[in-house]
């Protein structure tokens, strides 16, 4: 099976996951990543600014006609079915439509300078979770956050070399969470056979604590001695140098 697009090879299956190989030169692979992460950027700024205009209705209407315009020339050529995962070059995984640090995915919160980084203990992200992603007035969503948990916890595992797929995610919500910037913090605490037990923080722009979760991921019996490939993510020390749109992208 092929994922549509003419770009990538054959799928390679490793257990449960399908994966795609590019054919492009690695140079026109980075300048592809990033003309698909300039439009993706410009479709999130679009929907920021959707969601808050206040320009009048026959305006309005004219904007609708010209975006459904613009669909259409995206659809003259796109993919049968989501993006899934792709190998680079360098043999890394790229997931760019995955919903939280996909490249492609406008809805993904966790891109560039507010990408999610590993250390030797786990992972963080400083993320601006703005009006796209209210829940309470204000507030962002707790689902939101569960879904930046969710992807964390899997994040925090892979640094350490304890992949693994979320089975639980508890998440206790201490105090509301205002639209902005959200600092969350995951690790690795457990390790059990193919268990990890993990816990994770969510602190506010002004530093309180919001929220804390803790999740069972479990290493599935059809990874076990496989060669699935994880995506690899820039350390920590890169938050304070420029950041790539894509670590993977060189
Ligand atoms: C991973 C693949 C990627 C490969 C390449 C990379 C691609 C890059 C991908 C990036 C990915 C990002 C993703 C973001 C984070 C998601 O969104 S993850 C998606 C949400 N989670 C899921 O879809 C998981 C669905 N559940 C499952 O697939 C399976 O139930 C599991 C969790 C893998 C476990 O299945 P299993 O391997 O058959 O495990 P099993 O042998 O039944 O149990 C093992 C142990 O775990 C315990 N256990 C299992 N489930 C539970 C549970 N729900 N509660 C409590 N205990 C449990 C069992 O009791 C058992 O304990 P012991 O008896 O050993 O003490």
């Amino acid at each position: 099976m092929t994922n549509g697009d003419p770009s990538t090879d054959d799928d390679r299956q490793t257990g449960l996951v399908t994966y795609s190989r590019t054919l492009l030169a690695p140079a026109e692979l980075a300048r592809r990543d990033r003309a698909y992460a300039a439009l993706t950027e410009a479709v999130r700024e679009l929907c920021d600014a959707q969601l808050r205009t206040e320009v009048d209705l026959e305006e309005v209407g004219a904007v609708a006609a010209e975006v459904r315009a613009v669909t259409a020339r995206l659809l003259t050529s796109a993919r049968e079915r989501s993006f899934g995962i792709e190998l680079g070059h360098d043999g890394g995984a790229r997931e760019h439509g995955n919903a939280v640090l996909g490249l492609r995915n406008p809805f993904a919160c966790a891109v560039g300078a507010r990408a999610m980084f590993w250390d030797d203990r786990g992972a963080r992200a400083t993320l601006e979770l703005g009006a796209l992603y209210e829940g309470p007035p204000g507030c962002v969503h707790g689902g939101v956050l569960a879904l930046v948990f969710d992807q964390l916890f899997t994040e925090a595992a892979a640094a350490v070399g304890q992949v693994g797929m979320t089975a639980e995610l508890t998440v206790a919500y201490r105090r509301p969470i205002p639209l902005g910037t959200v600092t969350v913090d995951a690790w690795l605490e457990v390790v059990d056979g193919r268990k990890r037990r993990m816990h994770a923080t969510c602190h506010d722009g002004d530093g309180n604590l919001t929220a804390e979760a803790e999740a069972l991921l479990v290493l599935p019996r059809w990874l076990e001695g496989s060669d699935a490939i994880w995506p690899k993510r820039p350390p920590v020390d890169a938050l304070d140098g420029d950041v790539s749109l894509d670590p993977s992208v060189t």
